[in-house]
């Protein structure tokens, strides 16, 4: 059995602007379906997840009885078609190893990991081939583009691993190459673009393939700010524009709140919550997850959803409308311009209102809201 968080109130809406489209286009059915997964790194790495009096023990127990370092302890979880899921943890805590095994660049311990249904840890190598190569592309940080190749060669490198001829890949690679804003860079070479254009190649490279899932490790933890503010958006553009499901690493909170739809956070192996922004700033599950998000603006991150209480005949007849989804920094706005509560309506539906004392009450970090506990 898998000790994964998985928060209760999963439904709940998400924050992130990348979330609409994921929902959209978010099937139910799962891409990857991860449970009971084990990383053990050392001396016989098989026989601590089946010993208890093993898994029992702090990393560092562990490691000085056994030599060994569980990477990744006991994790489950979904992604989801369409959304973007994000691994956030901090330096060491897992989230490289748990992503590397999803396609077996690294070889789990122990557990099952399915992709669309099919069994991960069965495949064959020529199958897992295929599997890195058409369905589950990874973007690295450091960006491995070949030197002595033109931008579109370097896009079109994965086409041509595949075998497409060079006129079809060509082609392919050049569409790319615009969908990521590298327009009439097609012909430099890698040495004659910035951190952020080598980005954005190996995130053309990635997209080429055409693949059900990115997978992204850390792609912009090189970047200066701006540029990796840029290439955020880029990712949530593209994420629009195709709903393609995308699973993220990032040490960086605000990076995680901005792109995802949900997030796994991890501390030492484990997964201590997995919700969406929202759930993860509202309702932290332990002292560890309230710490890591004590400095959020809760006002960008909650929304009316949360923040709203029941109207009466009177509320729900006037004053402005605004959508669930609505954060509660821009329900302020709404609020004081109109000085009235404001509607929360979904499909001509009155769900509640947010008054001001509400909304300050989410700032403040006091009331319901502010716990993440929504209105029935
Ligand atoms: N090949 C290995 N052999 C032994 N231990 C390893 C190996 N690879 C990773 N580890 C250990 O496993 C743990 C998790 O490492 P991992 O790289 O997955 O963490 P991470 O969260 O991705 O860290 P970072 O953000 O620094 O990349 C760490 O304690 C690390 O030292």
């Amino acid at each position: 059995m898998s000790t994964s968080a998985s928060s209760p109130a999963s439904s709940a809406v998400s924050a992130s602007s990348a979330s609409s489209a994921g929902r959209a286009r978010g099937a139910d059915s799962p891409v990857f379906s991860v449970d009971g997964l084990w990383k053990v790194f050392g001396p016989r790495p098989e026989r601590v997840p089946a010993d208890p009096e093993l898994t029992a023990l702090t990393p560092a127990e562990l490691r000085s009885r056994t030599g060994c370092t569980a990477a990744v302890r006991d994790v489950g979880f979904d992604v989801r078609k369409g959304e973007v899921f994000v691994v956030m943890g901090l330096s060491g805590s897992g989230k490289s190893t748990l992503v590397r095994c999803l396609t077996r660049l690294i070889e789990p311990t122990a557990g099952t990991i399915a992709i669309d249904g099919e069994d991960v840890r069965a495949m064959d190598r020529a199958r897992l081939r295929e599997l890195r190569r058409h369905r589950a592309a990874m973007v690295f940080q450091h960006f491995g583009l070949l030197p002595h190749r033109s931008v579109l060669d370097n896009v079109a490198y994965g086409l041509e691993i595949q075998g497409v001829g060079k006129a079809e890949r060509r082609e392919r690679a050049a569409g790319v190459v615009a969908k990521v804003g590298l327009e009439g860079m097609e012909h430099r070479r890698p040495g004659q673009l910035s951190g952020g254009q080598q980005q954005r190649v190996g995130l053309a490279r990635a997209l080429a393939v055409d693949p059900e899932v990115l997978l992204f490790d850390e792609p912009f933890s090189a970047l200066d700010p701006l540029i990796r503010r840029d290439m955020q958006e880029e990712v949530v553009r593209l994420h629009h524009d195709e709903g393609r499901t995308m699973v993220f690493i990032t040490h960086d909170l605000n990076e995680a709140l901005r792109l995802g739809d949900r997030i796994a956070l991890m501390r030492d192996g484990r997964i201590v919550q997995l919700g969406t922004p929202e759930e993860i700033v509202g309702s932290p599950a332990d002292d560890y997850v309230r710490e890591f998000v004590r400095d959020v603006p809760r006002e960008q991150v909650m929304t009316v959803r949360t923040a709203m209480r029941a109207a009466s005949a009177d509320e729900a007849a006037r004053g402005p409308a605004v959508a669930p989804e609505t954060t509660v920094s821009q329900a302020i706005e709404a609020v004081a311009r109109s000085g009235a509560p404001a509607r929360v309506m979904e499909k001509g539906r009155c769900l509640g209102v947010v008054d001001s004392a509400a909304l300050l009450g989410v700032v403040a970090g006091t009331g319901s809201a502010a716990r993440g506990e929504e209105v029935a």
